[in-house]
């Protein structure tokens, strides 16, 4: 569970993050929706500990992030996996030299101990056949899938993930969303998702929280969005297409 409590972010005197406060919890796949620029991003470097708020307090399990020592720090950087927008795959490395590669940079196991984490990373996402294969020879989806066992490898216990649909079709981004979905399930793993995507709000939105402007706007899940009158949420909510469609007909009656 992460609790994060009025922070506030700023760049060059002008503040980013003006005080939010909210409750991810475990087990649970949470959102973070909002409009361009709204923060987005940067409260998820803040829960990564790539940003140090000038307010405020996030806090892990139970441990306060600003009364942690460096070394405590690292530990707690060493429990969270990261899917990055893109993959993020190294070019020239095969799908199985890529999943290792945290084990390598953060661990002192041994190569048949970490080629076992890695197999059951490979099996758990279903890549059992690409293990010699470069990113280049596999889909768009399977490199997601690499990404995703490469963030599950060390065995996590926050998975943070920024954008994992974009650059794929509508169907691979629901299977690669209850994926993660489900791996956030089995692992008893606190994830955060950064997302622009509708589908992805409908498909696995637990818990939802909408930045406007730096400021947490509204919180729900995603059978609460579609009731909420909140004029920021739904302009967002039906600025897709296919959704203002389907309400224009339930208005007209169809
Ligand atoms: N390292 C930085 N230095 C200065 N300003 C920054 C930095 N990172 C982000 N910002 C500013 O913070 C604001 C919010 O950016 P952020 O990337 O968090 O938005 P976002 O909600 O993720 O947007 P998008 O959906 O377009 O990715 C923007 O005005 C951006 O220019």
């Amino acid at each position: 569970m992460i609790e994060v409590t009025n922070l506030h972010k700023s760049f060059n005197g002008e503040e980013i993050l003006k005080g939010i406060t909210t409750t991810f919890d475990r087990g649970k796949t949470n959102l973070i929706i909002g409009t361009s620029g709204s923060g987005k991003t940067v409260f998820l470097k803040c829960l990564l500990g790539l940003f140090t708020p000038e307010q405020g307090e996030i806090c892990y399990d139970g441990n306060k992030y600003s009364e942690l020592d460096e070394e405590e720090q690292r530990n707690l950087r060493e429990k969270m996996g990261m899917v990055f927008q893109g993959s993020a795959l190294f070019d020239s490395m095969t799908v199985e030299e890529n999943i290792m590669f945290p084990l390598m940079m953060f661990t002192k196991q041994k190569k048949e101990e970490m080629l076992e984490r890695v197999h059951e990373a490979i099996t758990r996402v279903n890549l059992e056949n690409a293990n010699n294969k470069l990113p280049s020879e596999i889909s768009g989806g399977m490199q997601k899938r690499v990404a995703i066992a490469r963030a599950i490898v060390t065995r996590p216990k926050y998975l943070f993930c920024d954008e994992p649909n974009s650059g794929l079709d509508p169907r691979t981004a629901i299977v690669i969303d209850n994926l993660i979905k489900e791996i956030t399930e089995e692992y008893d793993i606190t994830t955060v998702i950064n997302t622009h995507d509708m589908n992805s709000v409908m498909e696995i939105g637990e818990k939802i929280i909408f930045l406007k402007n730096g400021h947490l706007e509204w919180e729900g899940d995603k059978s609460q969005i579609f009731k909420t009158d909140n004029k920021a949420v739904t302009d967002f909510v039906y600025s897709s297409n296919l959704f203002k469609k389907v309400r224009d007909a339930q208005l007209k009656g169809l």
